[in-house]
């Protein structure tokens, strides 16, 4: 194949980042800005294959013989990541934009929290951002905004209808792999219609190359913002678990995190509930939350550890209030009840780890 001449250099190789994969086939958009179509259809290379490569939406990729025309290339080689989520299965994604809104549905801060410890689990920076902000006044604005930076989070407010804040979360989105979640309903389809324009038409023509259209498959694909910035949109959802252990849950409140920061409690298992000279339990709005998710740890945890060995491929899904069913485990190494000291490496050790299954709906492949 003759190289492409461009700026007077032949082409051999390019970089990129995998944007979809389906079947035996990668979407790479290639870091070059002098091509006009830059976007290949790529196949794996035999030796990739033979290495176990896996190649991950997300990944930096080395692409060799790029033939423009046809816009097919070969992925030759993997970038080492920085990131790698299992569910939904993204690599090198920096943030977290979770998106909830103020009003229809009205803001409910028991299932904000419960978004906001599954986020804090994953260890990505968390993008907070609250919309349908032309919903409610700016003294109930303020009030929000005083609330949740008692808990520990900036937001940005924004109205997609009103065209309000887009700009300041365009400059938080920029030059990142952003992992969009959030519950049903609160405007994530409309505040991507807004951030990509012609999304429609793009998902059009990439599904008729490679991919079905986002609302009918179960894969999962970034989309290329003006900016830079790469977003991932994941299905909506209802109720993520609380899958962490007992012991690893305050560490995902910042409010527990500040105090565990400033003090010790007297028992190196402390759980801060009635325990004396606890620093955790106190007088701080989300306490009550922490309280309830590690009531649900709690029985996640011994529900686990009573299974006998053979079962324990198996977790507890707590449904609701006495409610709950098992399915498969996949992380055993979730339920192992750390020491101390892994405790104390528990906020380093969560990018190993990292899990967003729950953002996603329960029927999903992920
Ligand atoms: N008032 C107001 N309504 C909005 C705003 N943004 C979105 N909406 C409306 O909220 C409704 C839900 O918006 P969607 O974009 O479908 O929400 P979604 O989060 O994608 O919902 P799912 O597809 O169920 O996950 C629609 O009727 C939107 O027009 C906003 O800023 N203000
Ligand atoms: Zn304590």
């Amino acid at each position: 194949m003759d190289p492409v001449i461009l700026s007077e250099k032949p082409i051999t190789s390019l970089y990129g980042t995998v944007l979809a994969v389906q079947a035996n086939y990668y979407h790479v958009k290639l870091d070059t800005n002098e091509l006009e179509d830059r976007c290949l259809l790529c196949t794996r290379r035999t030796r990739l294959k033979k290495i176990g490569q896996k190649v991950m939406v997300g990944d930096r990729v080395l692409v060799t013989e790029p033939d423009f025309q046809d816009g097919r290339g070969a992925i030759s080689e993997v970038l080492q990541r920085k990131t790698e989520l299992s569910r939904p299965p993204v690599a090198n994604a920096e943030q977290i934009l979770l998106v909830f809104a103020l009003e229809e549905p009205s803001l409910d801060p028991w299932q904000l929290s419960r978004f906001l410890i599954k986020a804090e689990s994953t260890a990505l920076t968390l993008c907070l951002c609250l919309n349908k902000s032309d919903l409610i006044s700016p003294q109930q604005q303020q009030a929000w905004q005083n609330r949740l930076n008692g808990w520990g989070y900036q937001s940005i407010f924004l109205s997609v209808t009103q065209d309000l804040g887009i700009e300041e979360l365009l400059s938080r989105l920029q030059n990142k792999i952003s992992i969009l979640a959030g519950p049903s309903g609160v405007g994530k389809s409309s505040l991507i219609n807004r951030l990509i324009p012609n999304i429609e038409q793009r998902v059009g023509s990439v599904s008729g190359k490679l991919l079905k259209g986002r609302h009918t498959t179960r894969h999962v694909e970034l989309f290329d913002l003006p900016n830079s910035g790469l977003i991932a949109d994941t299905p909506g959802f209802n109720q993520p678990d609380v899958d962490c252990t007992p012991d690893q849950l305050a560490y995902l409140f910042p409010e527990a995190r500040q105090r565990l920061s400033q003090g010790n409690c007297q028992f190196n298992d402390c759980l801060h509930r009635l325990e004396p000279n606890c620093v955790v339990r106190g007088d701080w709005e989300r306490y009550e939350h922490y309280l309830k998710f590690l009531e649900e740890a709690i029985v996640l945890q011994s529900n686990v550890s009573q299974l006998p060995d053979e079962e324990t491929n198996l977790k507890l899904k707590v449904k609701s209030l006495g409610q709950s069913q098992y399915e498969p485990k996949l992380e055993s190494k979730k339920y192992r009840r750390p020491s101390r000291k892994q405790n104390n490496q528990f906020l380093q050790e969560r990018y190993e780890n990292q899990n967003l299954r729950d953002l996603a709906d329960t029927d999903e492949d992920w």
